[in-house]
């Protein structure tokens, strides 16, 4: 909501998407999330820029060498999925928030592109993959489908701040406050 309420053009194009498909129902199911692919790409693209768990661990078995580097077994590898998040090397403009760059493309972030690792990689990546998604994208749809959002007390898009509290995982600093605005469906062709 942060990012939305930071840039008010995709705020608009995600709602246009929303109630153009779901209209007056209010009962979203998998079908219809399934069409909402420019709310599939915000949700990626929160999660590169925003990586709720910014680093995890693994413990390496046996003697390695990667990238030239000499692992000995037993060595403790910390992966900091912000940081690869935000690497020039595989993300064109990586500190701007760009949901277009998921849009007709195949990266996912089921684990198997190592340039978006938000919930890990094989055997001990997130079980909760799809639950997780499913929830952010259901509770996104409804907040957006129902409600036009502003921000309170004129403050301005730019001045929103993105500051993180820093753990296991990612918390914003400081918490947003938005203002809903009811939206009936009667309007929706208006808003
Ligand atoms: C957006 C939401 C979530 C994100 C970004 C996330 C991310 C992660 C990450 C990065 C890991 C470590 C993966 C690795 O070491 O390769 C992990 C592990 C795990 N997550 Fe999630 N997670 C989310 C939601 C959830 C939810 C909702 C549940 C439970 C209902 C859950 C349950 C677990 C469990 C049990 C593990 C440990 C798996 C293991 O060690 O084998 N996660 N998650």
């Amino acid at each position: 909501m942060t990012e939305l309420l930071r840039h008010p053009i995709v705020m608009n194009k995600l709602q246009n998407e929303i109630r153009e498909i779901l209209m007056d129902k209010h009962d979203i199911n998998d079908k219809d999330l399934e069409k909402m692919q420019y709310l599939k790409a915000v949700v990626k693209e929160t999660l590169r820029y925003h990586a709720p768990t910014p680093i995890y661990n693994r413990e390496a078995r046996e003697d390695a060498k990667v990238m030239g580097y000499d692992v000995a077994a037993g060595t403790m590898i910390l992966i900091n999925a912000w940081a690869i998040g935000r690497d020039s090397t595989y993300w064109d403009e990586p500190e701007i928030f760009k949901p277009e760059r998921f849009l007709n493309s195949s990266l996912d972030i089921t684990g198997l592109d190592f340039e978006l690792l938000p919930f890990g990689s094989g055997r001990r990546r997130c079980p909760a993959i799809t639950f997780a998604m499913a929830n952010v994208e259901i509770v996104l749809a409804n907040l957006l489908q129902n409600f036009d959002w502003e921000l309170p007390h004129g403050i301005k898009p730019e001045d929103l701040d993105t500051l993180e509290l820093h753990g296991t995982t990612i918390h914003k600093r400081n918490p947003l406050f938005a203002a809903p605005t009811l939206c009936y469906f009667k309007c929706i062709s208006s808003c």
